[in-house]
């Protein structure tokens, strides 16, 4: 199943510069690893905020929600999740 995902970032600004610094270094690992695995098929920044734009592949709510959960900077975000199925006018053959 194919999911939308917004995660906006707020870190707390009394967060300790090492400590934020390690967080989005763990993010980035645990990203690049569901990238490679081809559970997260795009990742994109909002431009102008501290935000991004993603589409998931994965088995269904359930696997989405404990992924989100894993992800080291999930107490400091705000998710949407838009659930996502293919649109009969689309002319693609596959997902993408
Ligand atoms: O910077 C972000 O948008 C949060 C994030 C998600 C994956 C990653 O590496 O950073």
């Amino acid at each position: 199943m194919l999911f939308h995902v917004r995660m906006d970032v707020q870190l707390p600004a009394a967060m300790p510069a090492g400590q934020a610094a390690q967080l989005k270094a763990d993010e980035k690992a645990l990203a690049q690893r569901l990238q490679e695995e081809g559970k997260w098929r795009h990742l994109w920044r909002i431009a102008g905020q501290y935000a991004n734009v993603s589409i998931f592949d994965v088995g269904g709510n359930e696997e989405l929600h404990a992924l989100l959960m894993s992800l080291p900077l999930f107490p400091y975000m705000k998710i949407d999740v838009t659930p996502l199925c293919r649109h009969p006018s689309s002319i693609r053959t596959n997902d993408f």
